[in-house]
């Protein structure tokens, strides 16, 4: 396990794009020196980019294996629809389907990891394109099974009121608020754990953005200057709408996803290897909430990080160390 890095212009990877079902997307390509022994394609979260996989992509290109990182829907180079519709787990999934025939061959099966937001679409790859996943991982993100009822955002969150910003991030406050390059740097600085002087902080799960406080934020301890800078100007392109766009799209996941749940185990179980890494202080997404997902799998490994939400920057040597040691085990 290599605490290696991609930089932001780093030659080890190509930059890619592709119109796929009318969006371009633009994706990273990194090939191994000698012959790939599989594809996997990793799929980031919110707030983030592709670039978001950068202590990861040089060590799988150590295990040989080709990396596809896209930008995903909204992000980035990526492009960003206007319609909520568009950022369905489905559509994503039916889009990185097609990303995936692309560059490995139409059929070839995959390895798919995930982090937050992307956990919860290669969890939701396997059930809609079980055929094409060699093994699957999220980092940070438990399987929720589809399901029969609606649970709206606001009734969620009396169960899990560790979700309440969700509410404000679906909301305008945000999207107008967050604008330009100095908005753009403090929110993210915040989201990735810059403090005040006085270590307080202006975004947490159950208050959001906290935006009078979001202009006393000093520098993410996670991120070097050159790292933000580059957040910034890829953030620059969609502003906000993009990314949360995501945070809309409850009612189409439902109505998308009632099929499955109405078939039971046979559409809603993963029967593919799978392995959930969680992430010991992970305030949106805590280890107990993945405590009931072994039911829903056939064969599942669970390791755990000493880490907050950002475990892929915070402990890669850990998280690397969990993939190799899963994608050996799958024989992947
Ligand atoms: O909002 C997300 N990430 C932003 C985290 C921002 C943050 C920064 C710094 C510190 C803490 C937080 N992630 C989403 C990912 C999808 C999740 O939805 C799937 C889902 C369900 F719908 C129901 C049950 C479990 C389940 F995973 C909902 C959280």
């Amino acid at each position: 396990a290599s605490l290696d890095k991609l930089s932001p212009s780093d030659p080890r990877v190509e930059h890619h794009t592709i119109t796929i079902r009318g969006n371009t997307y633009h994706y990273l390509l990194g090939n191994p020196l000698s012959t790939p022994t599989g594809t996997i394609l990793l799929v980031h979260g919110w707030p983030d980019i592709s670039f978001g996989w950068r202590y990861q992509v040089p060590f799988l290109l150590s295990l040989n294996l080709r990396v596809i990182v896209p930008d995903l829907l909204g992000y980035g180079r990526t492009d960003a629809p206007e319609a909520v519709a568009e950022y369905s787990l489905k559509n994503i999934s039916d889009d990185l389907a097609a990303l995936a025939a692309h560059v490995a061959g139409p059929g070839e099966q995959i390895i798919l990891g995930g982090h937050d937001w992307g956990g919860a679409v290669v969890w939701r790859f396997a059930l809609w394109h079980p055929e094409l996943v060699r093994a699957v991982f999220s980092v940070c993100t438990p399987y929720s099974p589809p399901r029969a009822a609606y649970i709206a955002p606001v009734d969620l969150i009396k169960i899990l009121p560790n979700f309440k910003y969700q509410l404000q991030l679906a909301g305008p406050e945000v999207e107008a608020y967050v604008v330009g390059k100095e908005r753009l740097r403090q929110f993210l600085s915040s989201l990735y754990g810059g403090r005040g002087s006085n270590r307080e902080v202006a975004f947490t799960t159950a208050d959001g953005v906290i935006f009078e406080i979001l202009d006393k934020i000093g520098p993410t301890p996670l991120m070097s200057e050159e790292e933000v800078d580059f957040y910034v100007s890829e953030y620059e392109r969609h502003g906000m709408h993009g990314p949360l766009n995501w945070y809309r799209t409850a009612e189409f996941n439902f109505s998308e996803e009632l099929p499955l749940a109405e078939a039971g185990d046979a559409k809603t179980r993963i029967k593919v290897p799978s392995l959930m890494v969680t992430a010991s202080r992970d305030s949106a997404l805590p280890p107990s909430m993945s405590a009931n997902m072994d039911k829903f799998f056939d064969n599942l490994e669970k390791r755990e990080v000493n880490a907050s939400h950002w475990a892929l920057v915070e402990a890669p040597v850990d998280v690397n160390s969990h993939i190799a040691e899963f994608l050996t085990k799958c024989d992947c």
